[in-house]
Order: structure tokens, then sequence, then C-alpha cells
């Protein structure tokens, strides 16, 4: 058996076209109804009433004489309009409803999931003959009652794929592109919401069918003489004995359409066909024309702030004062980032550098809104010096998107989360470049994208940008992350571990490209990452931090090369150092890292602290200068004992 092919080796798109069929031909039917037809289906003609099946009336005649055929194929175009306009409606009201609803999350969440589940909870045919009691038959009073009835599990699936995909790297990726929420809900939540929605309605057809024969049966739906199935049911009901031609043929229609919409949706749902339905539906060049228009629009004009109680060097992209970060779960509130302060000047690149959980990313984020919208920041982070610096905390939306992926670039860690799995890498460039207000025509955007990718050391650019996101390697992946966030030329590029998960000659490669990047762009960069070893090849100053706090700070070679906080010697104690003999034994700390900046009033690191003295768990040391720029927030005298316990636990490269 071959991929793609089913268990009697029918090829799986083959399989799905045959259970499609018989709903292929309801809509052929349906459409084709008035050419197909071989008599006008409200013809009386009492001469002929009651005829069975013959050449001339293939479903027989009614007892008006009307040719059978005629009404059943006209029954077929009432039926597939009304279904079109019932799904029509309540995919939009359903599908937008709960995407919002999921976006946003919080109390309007709660609202719209409450009203979803209660219109979920109600029988759905009461529902329908309620709202047609109240405004009468029809099929416009039709088409909303079966509305009503349908739309509240789209909008439930919607919401549950939207709120699946609220907290995930790749919308953080698009907010650091400056994608405004309507962008990202239109362009990049409502197509994934979109996909099991059509999938859920194959199977809804169906259901629309009957309800609407249902209603017609009882009299409230498509009022007589016109040609509905449920209609033509119960005329027929009387003649089941002597017409059976009369009853049976929109019977055995209505039970084939049900039938093959129930197998076409479980066919659907079993993932096969999903994507391809979704490019049937979204056409990409469709929705990319659409994203580019919008692109193109001039900037809005931000306001730039004097810079108040800080003073910044000419070079500065940015300088962070005071920076804290509280988040606030259910009432409780916990400080993870404390009175952080750090400067980054042109063509600089600083290491924020600690044990996982010490506040790192939280404290490189804060200052673009990248974090999670329950973070509360506070402290000053000065983008540029001089008169044109501008202040990131507390800056609106609508002008933080001026930034963030044009002033700014962030590459993210885990490269595949961070790229939409649907798109071509080519279309992620496309769209950084057409957000940084570059190349608004297709031509001339992908002619930026690739020149980006040749610019990140990718060969073929041409090729890769055709290709998807899991058909690259992870060094790959982070290069096209990396040519996203240069889209918009930036001054500074945020990266994350940017070489975690990959191997060392990949990683090596990849720090060389940030090097090279530095210098030929004279960027500023930030990178952040837990291993020492990794930003030994690049970093011009370093602040390391535990705890939520900056326990050391200064020149990269001062602090690798003369460290002071106990802390920093235990790092590089713990990394196997380049050029040390074979069996060099290193050490790690004892304890655990995990504690937040107000977990203790003295010290956070005094529980782990080899040379810890009793005032240090009393007292919060603060950063004392060294000499120079080298600062360190220890209570001992600096440059005193560094006394880490001969408990060795393992060897260079164990
Ligand atoms: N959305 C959130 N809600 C509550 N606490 C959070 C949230 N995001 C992060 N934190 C907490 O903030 C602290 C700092 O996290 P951060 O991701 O900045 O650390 P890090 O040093 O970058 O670690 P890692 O290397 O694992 O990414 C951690 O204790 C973390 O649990």
């Amino acid at each position: 058996m071959t991929a793609g092919h089913g268990r009697r080796g029918i090829p799986a798109g083959l399989r799905t076209a045959l259970v499609a069929l018989p709903l292929s031909l309801f809509a052929i039917a349906g459409l084709l109804a008035p050419v197909l037809a071989p008599a006008d289906p409200a013809a009386n003609d009492l001469a002929a009433s009651l005829l069975p099946p013959s050449a001339d009336h293939l479903l027989g005649t009614d007892q008006l004489g009307r040719d059978q055929l005629s009404r059943l194929l006209h029954g077929a175009q009432i039926s597939l309009a009304v279904t079109a306009a019932v799904l029509g409606i309540s995919m939009t009201v359903g599908v937008v409803t709960g995407t919002i609803a999921g976006y946003l999350g919080g109390w309007a969440d709660r609202v719209v999931s409450r009203i979803i589940d209660i219109a979920v909870a109600l029988p759905g045919m009461l529902v329908a003959l309620a709202v047609i009691g109240v405004r009468g038959p029809g099929v416009e009073n039709l088409v909303l009652a079966m509305s009503v009835w349908v739309w509240a599990p789209y909008a439930r699936i919607a919401r549950a794929r939207t709120a699946s995909l609220r907290g995930s790297p790749h919308l953080d990726a698009l907010r650091l592109l400056g994608a405004g929420p309507a962008r990202i809900v239109g362009r990049h939540l409502l197509p994934p919401a979109l996909a099991p929605c059509l999938v859920y309605a194959s199977t809804d057809v169906g259901a629309i069918v009957l309800g609407v024969a249902t209603l017609s049966f009882l009299g409230l739906g498509i009022p007589p003489p016109q040609a509905e199935w449920g209609q033509m049911l119960i005329e027929g009901r009387p003649y089941l004995a002597s017409a059976w031609w009369l009853a049976y043929p929109p019977g055995i229609a209505i039970t084939a359409v049900v039938f093959a919409s129930n197998l076409l949706g479980e066919r659907l749902a079993a993932g096969a066909e999903r994507p391809s339905i979704l490019r049937w539906v979204l056409p990409h060049r469709l929705l990319t024309r659409a994203a580019g228009r919008a692109a193109s629009r001039p900037p809005a004009t931000t306001g730039a702030i004097a810079p108040s109680t800080m003073s910044a060097d000419d070079r500065s992209v940015l300088q962070v004062r005071d920076l804290s970060v509280t988040y606030r779960h259910d009432g409780a509130q916990r400080r993870v980032v404390a009175d952080v302060s750090y400067q980054i000047k042109r063509g600089q690149i600083l290491a924020l550098v600690g044990e996982t959980g010490s506040g790192k990313t939280t404290a490189a984020l804060a200052p673009f809104g990248l974090l999670d919208p329950t973070a509360v920041v506070t402290g000053a982070a000065l983008l540029d010096a001089g008169d044109g610096a501008r202040q990131l905390v507390g800056l609106p939306p609508h002008e933080r998107r001026q930034i963030n992926g044009r002033r700014v670039g962030v590459v993210f860690q885990d490269s595949l989360a961070a790229l939409n799995p649907l798109r071509t890498i080519g279309a992620h460039v496309d769209e950084a470049v057409r957000n940084a207000g570059r190349g608004s025509r297709h031509g001339a955007t992908r002619q930026v994208t690739e020149e980006l990718l040749r610019l990140v050391g990718l060969p073929d650019p041409t090729g890769i940008a055709r290709g998807f996101p899991h058909q690259l390697s992870g060094g790959m992946r982070q290069r096209v992350q990396i040519a996203i966030a240069l889209a918009g030329e930036p001054d500074l590029l945020v990266a994350d571990e940017p070489t975690s998960a990959l191997d060392v000659t990949v990683q090596a490669q990849l720090l060389d490209l940030l090097a090279r990047l530095r210098d030929e762009l004279n960027m500023a960069m930030i990178i952040i990452s837990h291993d020492l070893a990794v930003v030994t090849r690049l970093a011009d100053t370093v602040a390391v931090m535990y705890a939520g706090r900056i326990v050391e700070t200064g020149p990269f070679a001062t602090v690798i090369g003369k460290p002071d906080h106990p802390y920093t010697r235990g790092l590089l104690d713990a990394v196997p150092r380049p050029g040390a003999p074979p069996g060099t034994r290193f050490r790690t700390m004892p304890g655990r890292s995990g504690a937040g900046p107000d977990d203790t009033s003295g010290c956070a690191f005094a529980s782990r602290c080899p040379v810890a003295l009793p005032a240090c768990v009393q007292r919060q040391p603060i950063l004392v200068a060294l000499g120079g720029a080298h600062r360190s927030a220890c209570l001992r005298q600096p440059g005193g004992p560094s006394l880490m316990p001969e408990a060795a636990v393992g060897r260079n490269g164990d």
C-alpha cells in the first residue's frame, strides 16, 4: 500500500470523490434544474393525473398531472438554495463570533461561551418552530429559523480552535511584526477556525435538508405550489398505496442527501482533505492581495517623547531602567522581574544569561509589549537616545505596531511553532516585508524576500520561498525567522535562545551569522541564553540574571574573566571551557532555581550560595560598581573567595 491509497488500493482522493458523489449530484440537479427538468413543475394537466412512470414522465405525474421528475429537480434547487443560505448565514455568524470570542478571551469569551452553550442545548426544531410561529411561514423566515437553529456549533468549534491558537508563538511573532487584531483575526485565526467548520458543514447539509423538508411537511416551510421535497412528501402521503411514485422519490432523495452528507463529513473529519478544502475556499493569492492592500497604507505618525529622568548615550538603541513585571492571575500577583536596568548600543551584542525561569525572556520582551496580557509592566524603556527617544512602556497598541517588526525584530526559540505550517516560507517573509512597508507589489515584495533569504545564508532562495516550514531543517527555519526579523531593517534584534535544540555545528553557523549581521548592519542585539558557551562567541556585554534580578553585569571579557558573583562563578564552573584538558571536572550548583524576586527578603541565591553570610538572608544586595562598567550584587567584599564545594558531579563532555 502506498501513501495516499486506501485499504483496497483506491487513492484517498478518489474515495472522497466517490463519497461526495451523491451530494455533487444533488448540487448539479439543484443548479441545473431549469435546464434538466423536462416540464414546467407547476403546469397542471388534470387529464394526465396520477400517471405511473413511463417514457413521457420518467417518475410519473401527481394528482394534478404535474411531472414528478421536474418537481423533484426543482425541489433540489429549492433545498440547495435554502441550505446554502442557512449555511452561509450560520457559518458567518458562528465562525466570526466564535473566533472573536476565542481571540479576546476573558469576560467576552465567557459571555459568548454561555450563549453558545444555551443555543446548543436548546432543541433546534423547537427553536425553529418558535421563530416561524412568531414571524409566520415563508422562505425568508424558514432561512432565519434554520440559521437560529444551526449557528451555535460553528461558533463553538471556531471558539475552541481560536482559543487553542491564542497563546501560540506564531501569533506572538505576528504581533511582533506589527499585525493588528483585525489582521490577526481576519487572516490568521479565521482560516484555521473555518477549516473544521467546513468539515462540520458537510454533515450539516443533510440535517438542514431534512429540517427544511420536515418544516414544509408540517406546513411551516416552503408553501405550495412550490415543488419542495417535504411538500411533495405530504402531498404524496394519501397515495402511498395507490401511487407510490409520489412519495418515494422525494423520500429517497432526502435520505440519500442526509446519508451522503454524514458519510462525507466523517470522511473529511478523518483529516485527509482539510487542507485542500481550505485552499478551495480561501485561495492564498486572494488573501495575500488583501493583506498587501492593508500593508501598503501609510504608517500612522507617532509622537516622540522627551527623555525624562533618563540620560542615554548617543548610540543607545534601547535603555531600560527599573523594569518590573508582575503577573496577575485570579486575584494573586507575582512579580517575576524586579528593577532590571540595561542598555544596548548600536553594533553591540548584550547577552542575558541565567538559568531557566530567571526572567531573561520577560526582561527582554517586556519593553515591546510581547508578554501575556496578564503582565503588568512598570519602569522605563527608551528606544533611541536624545530628543527622538521614545518611551516604550505603556505605549498604545497602534503606536507599538509601528515599532515592532520595523525598529525591533525578534527571533523565537521554537522556529516550528513560530511559523504557520499552512503557509509557505515565501508567504511568511512577504508578509513581514509588506508589514514593514517595503515592496507593496507582489513582484517587488518577493524580490526583497529572496534578498533576505540570501542575506541569512539560505541557498536557492526561490526554491526555499516555495517550501513549507516542515520541509526545512531546524537551522534553516531559524535562518528564516532571522530573515523575517530583518525584514523591517530593525535597529535591534532580540534572539530568544536562538540555537537551543540545534546540533553544535549548526549552532556555530547560526552564531557566526548573527555576528556577521551585527557587523554588516551595525545592529544592536540582545541574545537570551542559559548557555554561557553560546554567548561566549558573540557578546560584548553580559547581564547575569537570577530570580528576576540582574546579579552581575559588565563587559563580557571582564565578567567571564573575573566573575564576582558566586552565581556567575557557579554558571561558569558548570560549563565545559574551551581548551580545558580532557577529564577536567566541572561542577554543578546545589539546589534549584525557580524563586521569584520577592520570595525572600534577602539575596535569592543565598540558600544555594557556598559563601553566603548570615546577612545575605536578611538584606537584599544591590548592584555595586567594581570598576568600569562591571557591577555585581553581592554582600561579600568584591573579589572574595569562591568556595564552590568539591562535590563535583560530572566531567567535561559527560
Ligand atoms: N504568562 C505567565 N504567567 C505567569 N507567570 C509567568 C508567565 N510567563 C512567564 N512567567 C514566569 O516568569 C518567570 C520568568 O520567566 P521567563 O520566561 O522570563 O524566564 P527565562 O529565564 O526566560 O526562562 P526560560 O529560559 O525557561 O525561557 C518564570 O517564573 C515564569 O514561570
